[in-house]
């Protein structure tokens, strides 16, 4: 079995004849394999262990509370661990039902109509493939691609909706009811993220306008050896906040401070959505906010997890388009933190960081 640090020949070719299957991870379970093949497995420092020492049920905002209250927990868990769950949210239930069933229907159809849709690249406003993991080691030649354990539908949205349909109606259709309804529910959720900043409403949207860009539908298959595989790296979300919807197969892990190198499982909730706050939404609080450090590890060998994750990019996403701690949030007593950056800028250094733990190191002012 070849070394993931020994990336040659037999590597590459590998990774182009499980692309050229067409058939995503789940088409290797569906074939029947035993071990992991070697573009999946995962380095061993990973540990990725599918066993975590402690369970966590996010922080919970209620958003029917009067409103002072929800902007208070918000804040509170914005500030505390960066992650929290919402319930009455307004999206209906059979909406994220409808939408977590598309995308496992979707993966779970005969491999003939599935890989009709098939894409080894991973541009395009809708593809369906396995995103690989960014480079190992940035700047290194030999930089061993790593497949990750699961399949993804990725919607690209501002293109217009017309440009998403290479993807079977019936999905499709479910997935934007689901978008149309999250966007609601992301301009509520960013309205009282705003406000518990201290800042007004509109703020936030007024400093990097606030817009639902990404869907990440994600699809992981069970798998023979679940530690030696990778769900979702270790990262941290790069926008303002993402909200995910999961089904209750369970697998999300995040990394709190104080609890040291300790993974903590996030519980699934029936009708909650998670939301976690991400890089530019750390920035633009003046590190006020956490961005949470998380993962997805594979818990199951017999059953498949579904989970969407909608993520809520800046839309002011040029090369001068600079963003930076908000100004009402910078005083005397708390200088800036962080220097202005660009959302272009943000997304080559977390590439260049490749597998090295989540930063914004390179952004920060030298406060001594
Ligand atoms: O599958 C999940 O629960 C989360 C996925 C995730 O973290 C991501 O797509 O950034
Ligand atoms: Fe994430």
């Amino acid at each position: 079995m070849a070394a993931v640090d020994d990336f040659d020949d037999v590597d590459a070719l590998a990774l182009f004849d499980f692309h050229e299957s067409r058939a995503g991870v789940r088409g290797l379970v569906e074939s029947g394999v035993t071990t992991v093949p070697p573009p999946f497995l995962a380095p061993a420092a990973w540990n990725s262990s599918p066993a975590a020492t402690e369970a966590l049920v996010a922080p919970t905002v209620d958003l029917s509370l009067p409103r002072s209250q929800a902007v208070a927990l918000v804040g509170a868990a914005a500030r505390s661990c960066g992650l929290f769950q919402v319930t009455n949210h307004g999206v209906p239930p059979g909406t994220v039902e409808s939408a977590l069933s598309a995308v496992r229907a979707f993966n779970e159809q005969p491999l003939a109509s599935r890989s009709a849709y098939y894409s080894v690249s991973t541009a395009g406003p809708a593809i369906y493939t396995t995103v690989p993991i960014p480079a190992r080691n940035a700047g290194q030649p030999a930089n061993a691609p790593l497949l990750p354990w699961r399949d993804t539908i990725v919607l690209r949205f501002g293109h217009g909706e017309s440009h998403l349909d290479h993807l079977p109606a019936a999905c499709l259709d479910a997935l934007l009811e689901y978008h149309r309804s999250l966007t609601v529910l992301g301009k509520m959720i960013a309205g009282l993220l705003s406000e518990a900043l201290g800042v007004g409403t509109e703020q936030l949207d007024r400093a990097v306008q606030v817009e639902a860009t990404l869907m990440q539908c994600h699809y992981y298959p069970p798998c023979p050896q679940p530690e030696r595989v990778v769900g979702s790296r270790v990262h941290t979300d790069g926008d303002l906040f993402t909200v995910v919807a999961q089904d209750g197969v369970g697998g999300l892990q995040v990394r709190l401070d104080g609890h040291g190198d300790t993974w903590v499982d996030v519980v699934p909730v029936t009708g909650a959505l998670i939301v976690n706050i991400g890089d530019v939404l750390k920035v633009v609080s003046n590190d006020d906010y956490k961005s949470v450090e998380h993962r997805v590890v594979v818990k199951s060998t017999q059953e498949a997890r579904v989970s969407i994750a909608l993520f809520f990019n800046p839309g002011k996403c040029g090369d001068s388009d600079f963003f930076g701690p908000l100004a009402e949030l910078v005083t005397q007593q708390r200088p800036a933190r962080y220097r202005s950056l660009t959302w272009p800028e943000l997304l080559r250094y977390r590439k260049q960081l490749g597998h090295a733990r989540p930063s914004l190191d390179k952004f920060k002012v030298n406060l001594n």
